[in-house]
């Protein structure tokens, strides 16, 4: 069952190492199959040398049961379990602590679209959510972890399809795409634009957003009036 998936997720699992978004197992990738509500996952604490497409861990999008898999599957799930919930138009999900975007996490910083490579895949911002309370904390903390995300982005009306990503204060990134291989590409290029952005306003402090025009420009040439991917 959902071998080709499972491959998928597999190697763009295996890209996070080779991108240098990870340290140690600190990253997890995702991928769903709407059409049997079924999540294909990362298992908790594997080495990504020596990881197998077998080792990946099916997981019910409804229940987060697991439907099939030996390991456990990534602490991360409920997080992204409650991604997918929300949005619909995403088909993977990458979550990691690389470097400079958990910089700006851990500051609690926005991640304002100050040049081209960032208009290119991210059409503004890229919000940093707020802390979490005690009791999300308390609670089903990775869950709420997602619900902490999509309030966000629902509160400050931002198109996840068009800003496929998120800062989790105190914490670090995820990112998503169409499918897990686009979820690990816009990773990438998130930690390019952090690493970018703190060197750009070490030499202008006050360095203030692209123009709109250019921003406008980069993105919609490249994704059209809506990322709906495909659409
Ligand atoms: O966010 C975290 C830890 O803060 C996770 O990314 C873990 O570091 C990876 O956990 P597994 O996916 O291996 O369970």
């Amino acid at each position: 069952m959902l071998e080709p998936l499972k491959q998928q997720v597999l190697e763009a699992n295996l890209a996070l190492p080779a991108h240098h978004l990870v340290t140690f197992t600190w990253g997890n990738v995702s991928a769903i199959d709407r059409e049997q509500g079924l999540v294909v996952i990362k298992p908790s604490g594997v080495e990504y040398d020596g990881m197998r497409a077998e080792d990946m861990v099916v997981v019910d999008l409804q229940s987060g049961a697991v439907v099939e898999g030996c390991k456990k599957p990534s602490s991360d799930t409920a997080t992204h379990l409650a991604l997918y919930r929300r949005f619909p138009g995403i088909g993977g999900i990458v979550h990691t602590h690389s470097r400079h975007a958990t910089i700006w996490a851990q500051a609690g910083r926005d991640l304002p679209a100050w040049g081209t490579t960032h208009a290119d895949y991210f059409y503004g911002t890229i919000p940093c959510t707020r802390l979490m309370t005690q009791e999300e904390i308390a609670g089903e903390y990775e869950h709420q972890t997602g619900e902490v995300i999509i309030q966000t982005f629902i509160e400050r009306d931002i198109d996840p399809l068009q800003v496929p990503a998120v800062l989790v204060n105190a914490h670090g990134p995820f990112a998503w795409g169409k499918d897990a291989a686009d979820a690990v590409h816009n990773a990438v290029v998130l930690e390019e634009c952090a690493y970018m952005g703190l060197f750009s306003t070490q030499l202008t402090p006050q360095l203030s957003g692209m123009q709109p025009q250019l921003l406008d420009k980069h993105y919609l040439r490249k994704h059209g009036k809506s990322a709906y991917y495909g659409q």
